[in-house]
């Protein structure tokens, strides 16, 4: 840009167009790299074959590109010794976070160590854990798109569209974005970071958790001025957020509609109407989102940890843009202030510092006039007086309103240049800000800066069965919570800032400037009022100005000669100790105009430094491959050196090893000589003995052959003898056996006829044979009979046996009988006799002559002989009965001897019967015999 031709707005906007359009996106303003958002990704820019090219190249030599930047900052860190940040900037959406991407990727690549196996190293774990970061810190916005949003089953969720945290943008899905790549990247960031699958389950839980929260309505309770979930809906939101967040649905839902006022007396629950409601269920959603973000930056943080050797770092800031939307409220207040302090930080240092610097050096310089910053920031931020302090002291005043607040800015500020009141507003007010203006409203400025959480929710989300949620919300001491009644978020993020600037200043800044070429977006578009009005918001006008007309570069005379002295060697050699002069000197023979010597430093234009610092490079070159040269020449030498020594050896060695294999051949030569000899000798002396053995085995031969013949006349003699003797045999024996064959024949045909007779007697006999079977079948029927027969008769007998024994019993019962009876009388008569006898005795002297009683007597005496007449026909009865048991038994005793004879028969007919068979059988053997 500082080349240009013409420098005012239209030249270098059309230079920034032009270099767009052929997507180079990166352009300088002296130190300033500006680089326009092209909306579509250009891989090529910074491939690691890009990095590779950026390692080392001098700012400037090679196309702008962040990466130069980065370099530029770590060759100033490693040699300088200077801690250095680099800030980039720019509207929402502009591409700052990219461009913060890629200086990480390129500050780790530099100062890459290699990772120890399993382990990430600090620059891995800081480049993975952004996608957590992005996946929880961004948002969809009107300016900008990059936010994601995930969405699980599990936790019961459905589409964006259903959610009214998420449907209110209307925009649910962005081009080229995977959504489940996306999170599983998250997810991948996460384990890196170190965030176990318990802790994760817990986050996505908190923040599905939040979703159904936001979808709580609200409606008109049954008292007065009392709210109630809506309706099913609402209550199947607020059941699911208590069930995720894992606390009580009850306390949820009055944490929600109730608050409890605590007074010095008395503990007061006021009921809060559907208004109120929803905005106390966005209060909670806020702050356990607002807590789940801290959590996951503090466990990034505690997961990378920090060198605690450094001593140098490199800052990377990477801060919200500018915002002016329609409604502005504290958010866009505080980001605002952000920019200005930036903004003020870049003047500071551009220009204030350095045109202060030209003052104090005394050089001829023409004053440049810019914006400075420092009353906006008086009227924001001045204690007391400015605009936080007044909103901090509204707060802690109960009855102020967001109209009081207003009407107290509008007093304080009446005549602030900065300031203005808009005319058809109460509450609203107007800032001047660098970049333009901004009217804030003012309605939920002091709820915003309130910093505190609602008793209420405090002590339900402590109360949860999540350890991961209390540990969101630790419980507070009894006193803390009463005393810390009110503290300011606008105040924390003043001294916030202030650290961060107060870093900044320690180091030596580096700035890309982001510029977004349209607000649709898209690529390929270049609407230029919208680039020039960053660009002039940007400072970038006056940057390139303060570039061209002032002397961005300086050294100390020591540091100067010290960095260049090189470039003219001579002006060293001389005895002169005046840095001023040996600077003087060293610029004139280098050539340089417009330069301009301070009291302490040595000011350069633009492009004056980089110019020396190629020429340093070049001379630093030149001597470098001298020095190689003569390094390489004196290593040749010694190589070749080397190299003789070693050939003369290896020849000495080869020469005797030639000479050793000479000799060797030549005592080979002689024993082989030696050996044929022999061999010679040996072979000659084996044929004569081979001939010698032959002669004697051919006369052995001959005279065998000779014995041979004579024995075979003699055995052939012997043969012919016996096959006389034979012949003769064999006729005599011809005969005799012709003769006996005469005789068998007559001997054959005699038997044949005497057989014949014998079969014919064997035919009759096996007629007769079947007669016998005839009579066998016959006996056999009689044995069948008499077996019958003597079955009937032995159960004839069985039955006999059995009436007599019932009969002898009988008899013998009725035998006893009588004998009990004569028994009986005979007792009786024994017993009147003896009363006969007893009478007797008593009777009187009279007595002693015995009267008889003759009837009685002749009575007695009849019973007796009848008694007796029936013992004794008993006694008849009795042997009868036996002699008839006798005679049965008799002859039963005859048929038994019947049967056993009938049976000896049966078994003399079988005897008889089989000897028939066997008859039977041996005379058809016979038959078969005979006819075969
Ligand atoms: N160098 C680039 N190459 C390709 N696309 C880019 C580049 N820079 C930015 N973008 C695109 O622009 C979008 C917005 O960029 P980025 O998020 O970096 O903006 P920002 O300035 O950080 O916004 P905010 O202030 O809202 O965080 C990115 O999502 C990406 O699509």
């Amino acid at each position: 840009m500082t080349k240009l031709a013409y420098l005012h707005e239209p030249g270098v906007l059309d230079n920034l167009r032009s270099r767009y359009d052929i997507n180079e996106i990166y352009t300088y303003t002296g130190n300033i790299l500006i680089a326009v958002n092209p909306f579509c990704r250009l891989p090529h820019l910074y491939d690691s074959h890009m990095m590779a090219q950026y390692k080392g190249a001098a700012f400037g030599e090679l196309s702008p590109h962040p990466f130069a930047v980065a370099d530029a900052a770590y060759r100033l860190m490693i040699n300088d010794k200077v801690s250095q940040s680099i800030l980039v900037s720019g509207e929402s959406g502009a591409g700052k976070t990219e461009s913060t991407k890629l200086l990480m990727r390129y500050l780790a690549y530099m100062g890459g160590r290699a990772a120890v196996e399993g382990s990430r190293t600090v620059e891995q774990q800081v480049l993975e854990s952004n996608p957590v970061l992005e996946a929880f810190g961004n948002a969809k916005t009107v300016r900008n798109n990059n936010s994601r949003n995930l969405e699980i089953a599990k936790y019961k969720l459905g589409h964006p569209r259903t959610f009214h945290y998420l449907n209110q943008s209307n925009c649910y899905e962005l081009d080229g974005l995977d959504e489940s790549k996306e999170y599983f990247a998250t997810r991948k960031a996460m384990d890196v970071v170190g965030i176990n699958s318990d802790q994760q389950d817990a986050i996505f839980r908190v923040v599905a958790a939040v979703l159904h929260l936001g979808n709580i309505e609200f409606a008109k309770g049954k008292e007065m001025d009392s709210s109630t979930p809506k309706d099913e809906k609402s209550r199947f939101h607020l059941n699911t957020a208590a069930e995720l967040l894992m606390c009580d649905a009850k306390a949820l839902e009055d944490s929600l509609c109730k608050r409890i006022i605590v007074t010095r007396d008395e503990t007061i629950t006021k009921w809060l109407d559907p208004d109120s409601a929803a905005v106390s269920r966005d209060a909670l959603a806020k702050v356990v989102y607002s807590r789940l973000f801290d959590w996951l930056v503090d466990t990034i943080n505690t997961s990378i940890g920090q060198d605690p050797e450094s001593k140098y770092l490199i800052g990377v800031l990477d801060i919200y843009g500018f915002e002016s939307f329609k409604t502005n409220s504290f958010e866009q207040f505080c980001i605002n202030l952000t920019n200005e302090k930036l903004q003020q930080h870049f003047n500071q240092h551009v220009f204030k510092m350095e045109q202060e610097e030209y003052t104090k050096e005394e050089i001829n310089w023409s004053y440049i006039e810019f914006v400075d910053n420092q009353d906006i920031l008086d009227l924001i931020e001045k204690k007391p007086g400015g605009i936080i302090a007044l909103l901090d002291e509204a707060c802690m005043f109960p009855r102020s309103t967001h109209e009081t607040f207003a009407q107290k800015l509008y007093q304080t500020f009446k005549n602030h240049k900065r300031f203005t009141k808009p005319k058809l507003s109460r509450s609203d007010f107007t800032i001047c800000h660098y970049a333009g203006d901004v009217t804030y409203q003012t309605e939920l400025f002091l709820d915003k800066n309130k910093d505190y959480v609602v008793a209420e929710h405090q002590a339900l989300l402590s109360a949860s069965k999540c350890s991961f949620v209390t540990s969101l919300f630790p419980l507070l001491a009894e006193d803390s919570s009463k005393s810390s009644k009110f503290s300011s978020i606008g105040s924390r993020f003043k001294s916030q800032l202030q650290q961060l600037l107060e870093t900044l200043s320690s180091t030596e800044p580096h700035y890309i400037r982001c510029v977004k070429p349209n607000n649709l977006l898209k690529p390929s578009i270049f609407e230029s009022k919208n680039v020039l009005q960053q660009l002039r918001c940007g400072g970038v006008m006056e940057a390139i100005r303060i570039s061209c007309a002032g002397y961005p570069t300086r050294k100390t005379f020591d540091e100067f000669v010290d960095r260049f002295g090189l470039l003219a060697p001579e002006v060293l050699d001389g005895s002169s100790t005046d840095e001023v002069a040996v600077c003087k000197n060293l610029l004139e023979r280098v050539g340089l105009e417009g330069y301009q010597i301070g009291k302490t430093k040595v000011f350069l234009r633009a492009g004056q430094m980089a110019d020396l610092d190629a020429r340093r490079s070049e001379v630093l070159g030149k001597s470098a491959s001298i020095i190689q040269r003569k390094i390489r020449s004196y290593l040749s030498r010694r190589s070749f050196i080397s190299l003789r020594r070693s050939a003369i050896q290896i020849q000495a060695i080869c020469r005797g090893q030639l000479t050793r294999q000479i000799y060797e051949g030549l005592r080979r030569e002689a024993s082989s000589l030696k050996i044929q000899r022999n061999w010679h000798m040996h072979v000659a002396r084996t044929a004569y003995k081979k001939l010698c053995f032959s002669a004697v085995s051919i006369q052995t031969g001959m005279r065998g052959m000779a014995a041979r013949n004579v024995l075979r006349f003699r055995r052939q003699t012997k043969a012919a003898i016996i096959i006389q003797s034979q012949c003769r045999k064999f006729l005599a024996r011809n005969h005799f056996m012709n003769l006996k064959k005469a005789a068998i024949t007559t001997q054959c045909a005699w038997r044949g006829k005497v057989a014949r007779k014998e079969l014919k007697a064997l035919k009759m006999a096996a007629r007769e044979t079947g007669a016998l079977q005839a009579a066998k079948n016959k006996l056999e029927k009689q044995v069948e009979d008499l077996t019958l027969r003597l079955q009937l008769e032995k159960r004839i007998r069985a039955d006999l046996e059995h009436s007599k024994t019932q009969e002898n019993e009988k008899l013998h019962s009725a035998l006893q009988e009588m004998q009990n009876q004569f028994k009986e009388t005979k007792a009786m008569l024994e017993k009147e006799r003896e009363a006969a006898k007893r009478e007797a005795v008593k009777v009187p002297v009279i007595q002693e002559v015995p009267v008889i009683d003759h009837a009685m007597l002749e009575k007695l005496n009849g019973e007796n002989e009848k008694l007796k007449a029936l013992v004794s026909s008993l006694e008849k009865k009795i042997d009868e009965t036996e002699k008839k048991y006798e005679e049965s038994n008799k002859i039963s005793e005859e048929r038994l001897k019947q049967a056993l004879d009938a049976e000896s028969k049966i078994i003399h007919l079988k005897t008889v019967m089989q000897r028939c068979t066997y008859h039977y059988i041996y005379y058809n053997a016979y038959k078969c015999k005979l006819n075969s």
